[in-house]
């Protein structure tokens, strides 16, 4: 691939996707250094550019082909389609990845101290928003209406300002809700980041690319998810103690020396090991219990 043909990938700037965008692609083992004024920045070792821009602004590069391969939060993803939709603008892309970081959702919540009475209570109401369409797809299949009232940030200031009734905003831990006198009623969509591509094939050198990037991603997703176990047990329990963790259907054992009635045994779990099982592990015998993290996984 020559210099001039990366693999190109749009990535938020700097909010909420930033650092897992930036700290996924390191462990996938891409080297950037990033420049805080440069929006351009060049992989050392592959043949990829990142490139740095405003979440709202990376479906639509994508689905222009501008980009190749695109990390967003599928809220922005789903409310850009129907944008585009509306204004007959293109809308393919392909899907490639959903992550584990990102997690938040698209909820309806009023000032605290009213009763909530369903969504049938905003009908023709004031609702502060970013999200116009994903909340007027929610509205329209109910057969109500609302009053957008757009804000690009701080929506959660709307009621208090007088400007909306309601509000219409993305909630994690509901902490910003909370400081600011709302209570949340309504979830109207879920969201996770994903990795969406371009819909037209890259040339094969690309395509190759993205297949190695994707089992790649896959390796740190499941050595996030599992742990690798191990621990010194009497050979007579082996049986119990195995049926206790998680994953152990073909665990490593491993002679000792000096010491004929206990093994070790090794062996990679699927799930982290809570201390309640240590504690049941250990009460069955067992000893030297080590649970440490994986860095990197092929299966
Ligand atoms: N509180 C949250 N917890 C987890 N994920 C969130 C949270 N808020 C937003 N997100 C996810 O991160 C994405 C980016 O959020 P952020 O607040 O950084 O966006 P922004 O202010 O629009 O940034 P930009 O300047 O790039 O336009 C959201 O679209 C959503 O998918
Ligand atoms: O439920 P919480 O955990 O409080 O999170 C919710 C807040 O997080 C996001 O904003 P962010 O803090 O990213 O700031 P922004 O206004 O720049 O988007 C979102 O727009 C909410 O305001
Ligand atoms: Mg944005």
């Amino acid at each position: 691939m020559t210099e001039n043909n990366r693999l190109r990938v749009a990535m938020q700037k700097s909010g909420r996707l930033s650092d897992d965008s930036k700290e996924l692609f390191e462990r996938c083992g891409i080297k950037v250094r990033y420049h805080e004024q440069r929006l351009l920045a060049a992989a050392e070792n592959m043949p990829i550019e990142f490139l740095r821009v405003r979440d709202d602004d990376i479906p639509g590069l994508v689905m222009d082909g501008v980009v190749d391969l695109g990390i967003i939060g599928e809220n922005v993803l789903e409310e850009t389609l129907l944008t585009r939709k509306s204004q007959g603008d293109p809308t393919e892309f392909r899907m490639l990845k959903r992550f584990d970081f990102g997690g938040c959702r698209l909820s309806i919540a009023i000032p605290r101290d009213e009763e909530w009475q369903g969504l049938e209570s905003l009908n023709g109401k004031r609702i502060a928003t970013s999200y116009p369409q994903l909340l007027k797809r929610c509205f329209e299949a109910k057969g109500l209406t609302f009053r957008p009232c757009l804000l690009t940030g701080s929506v959660e200031v709307a009621p208090r300002a007088g400007l909306a009734d309601a509000i219409c905003d993305l909630v994690s831990t509901g902490a910003t809700l909370e400081a600011n006198g709302l209570k949340e009623v309504e979830v109207i969509y879920r969201s996770k980041a994903c990795l969406i591509a371009r819909k037209d094939e890259m040339d094969a050198e690309k395509e190759d690319l993205v297949k190695r990037l994707l089992v790649r991603m896959q390796g740190v997703a499941r050595a996030r998810e599992c742990k690798y176990i191990m621990l010194h047990a009497p050979k007579e329990k082996l049986g119990e103690i195995t049926k206790l963790l998680p994953g152990a259907e073909h665990p490593t054992i491993l002679p000792l020396t000096g010491d004929d009635s206990r093994v070790a045994l090794h062996m990679v779990s699927s799930e982290s090991l809570f201390w309640e099982t240590m504690e049941k592990v250990k009460a069955l015998g067992a000893s030297s219990i080590l649970v440490l993290p994986i860095e990197k996984m092929m299966e």
